[in-house]
């Protein structure tokens, strides 16, 4: 199965939800966890629980792990094989790009069958040039991966780079964005989801409109973070992915996470985030 494929099914089942794991300090403190490895292990696996009947897919953060060195590399490894156990779609959101040659071990690393770090599609950066990706789309296609490039990014800063204008007068994301559409397109002809997806804020405002990008035929996945902490909801969804609703995948982490630390609280934050946006 495709990721596209695996994405689709599991949406069906629980909703085009992603719950992002990110075990920050101050949240952790909130759960009556010290700060550790074990303890960022044990608030992933109880998201992972917690996510698996009631949304499509998790999204940890590996920063957030990473400030643990090997332990909390270990933690990830292991939320990453429980929660693909429990059927959910793992988005690793790492944010990876390098020279070619480089993006090529990157891509191992994540998107390699039984790596440790094994996850079913990863967020990468094309600021190094969309083809300095061109490795990783490689690896994705072949063992059924997903990628998810960084075109309009929820946060304040994005869009001095990502809707700076290109040589023809175009931006770098609507750029991205075509680049995106083209692989997809030679995968599975932009009728289902191919293996790029984007990264699109829900806080971007009129900003794909304006820039004249066409999400609806490009095969694309919507990975669309920026929901609440960020302030976006049901409105920003309809508004800012006017006409492609369908393919957006909604993330959320700290609204849903300071709901912890019972399952039943995280698990119920992640229903009322999921009916809050798509009921
Ligand atoms: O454009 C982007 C890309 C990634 N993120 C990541 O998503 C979560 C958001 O967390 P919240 O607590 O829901 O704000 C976080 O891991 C970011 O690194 C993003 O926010 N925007």
């Amino acid at each position: 199965m495709n990721y596209g494929e695996l994405l689709e099914k599991r949406i069906e089942r629980a909703g085009q939800v992603c719950v992002g794991i990110d075990p920050h300090p101050n949240l952790l403190k909130k759960w009556g966890l010290e700060q550790s490895a074990a303890s960022v292990e044990e608030f992933g696996l109880r998201t992972v629980e917690a996510a698996a009947d009631n949304a499509a897919a998790v999204k940890p953060q590996s920063a957030l792990f990473e400030c643990y060195g090997s332990k909390g590399i270990a933690a990830l490894e292991r939320i990453l094989h429980e929660a693909r156990q429990a059927g959910l779609v793992t988005i690793l959101d790492v944010k990876r790009g390098d020279i070619g040659s480089t993006m090529a071990a990157y891509a191992r690393a994540y998107l390699s069958v039984g790596a440790p770090l094994e996850a079913d599609a990863i967020t990468v950066s094309p600021y190094l040039g969309f083809g300095s990706l061109q490795p990783a789309i490689d690896l994705a296609i072949e063992n059924g991966k997903g990628l998810y490039v960084l075109g309009l990014t929820s946060n304040p800063e994005g869009p001095e780079i990502q809707q700076a204008k290109t040589k023809n007068g175009d931006s770098v994301a609507k750029y991205v964005v075509e680049h995106a559409a083209k692989v997809n397109k030679s995968v599975c002809g932009n009728s289902h989801i191919g293996p790029v997806g984007i990264v699109a804020g829900a806080t971007i405002g009129d900003a794909l409109a304006r820039q004249n990008i066409n999400l609806s035929n490009a095969g694309v996945s919507i990975l669309s973070p920026g929901f609440g902490a960020q302030g976006a909801g049901k409105q920003e969804l309809a508004r800012v992915f006017n006409g492609v609703q369908e393919k957006v995948l909604a993330s959320a982490s700290r609204s849903i996470l300071m709901n912890g630390p019972t399952v039943g609280g995280l698990a119920l934050a992640i229903q009322n985030f999921r009916s809050q946006l798509f009921e």
